[in-house]
């Protein structure tokens, strides 16, 4: 699909370790939640987020906001290497302002949906995946037929340009495929850029 940009390996092991310790310290700020739908069910995925603004769920909606629903506390600070990671595969002029942590345990799942609660839709969303390798289902914007791509720790993806509006998310994750993530399971990363598109001129 144009646009949808696929990096397999991207990350080395030692690279996909560093991450994770870095992640992990994040977490002992601000802890993994489960955040429920507006309707009032929970996500099967556990979620936190990093940098200015994370995407949180609860009865009020879906938003980007810049404090930890469960602490109150600003969400910790992206790894640099998380910064350098995007600029140097998305090529994009601004960093990211969002990075949202999702925790796959067990028969975690996220339905096909759009990210469509960013300000800006012409910038890309780049994804990275840690421990468990997960079946990501990817189709157009508009509808038509899926496919499914494997995401192994350490790859990375993007939604750009054409793709940034396609429909997607994570049929399941292959338990036990890696060992990285203590206590198995699956950690993906979004970076995002949520808040207002940076004036132009
Ligand atoms: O876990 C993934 O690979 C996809 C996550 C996702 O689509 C999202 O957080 O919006
Ligand atoms: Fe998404």
């Amino acid at each position: 699909m144009e646009g949808f940009r696929f990096w397999p390996g991207a990350l080395s092991a030692s690279g996909q370790a560093a991450l994770l310790a870095e992640v992990l310290a994040a977490v002992e700020q601000a802890p993994f939640y489960r955040p429920v739908t507006p309707g009032g069910r929970p996500f099967s995925v556990e979620m936190t987020g990093m940098g200015p603004l994370a995407w949180v769920s609860d009865r009020a909606g879906y938003r980007y906001q810049p404090t930890h629903p469960a602490t109150g506390a600003p969400w910790p600070p992206m790894p640099e290497r998380l910064l350098d990671l995007w600029s140097d595969l998305t090529g994009w002029p601004e960093p990211p302002d969002a990075c949202l942590v999702n925790l796959y345990r067990g028969p975690a799942k996220m339905g096909l949906h759009q990210d469509l609660d960013e300000q800006d839709h012409s910038a890309p969303v780049l994804s990275v995946s840690l421990g468990d390798a997960a079946v990501f289902r990817i189709g157009a914007a508009g509808g038509g037929p899926t496919r499914t791509v494997r995401l192994a720790s350490g790859d990375v993806c993007a939604l750009t340009g054409p793709a940034r509006l396609a429909r997607h998310g994570i049929d399941r994750v292959i338990a036990g495929s890696s060992t990285l993530v203590p206590g198995g399971g699956r950690i993906n990363l979004t970076l995002r850029k949520a808040g207002p598109a940076s004036r132009q001129t």
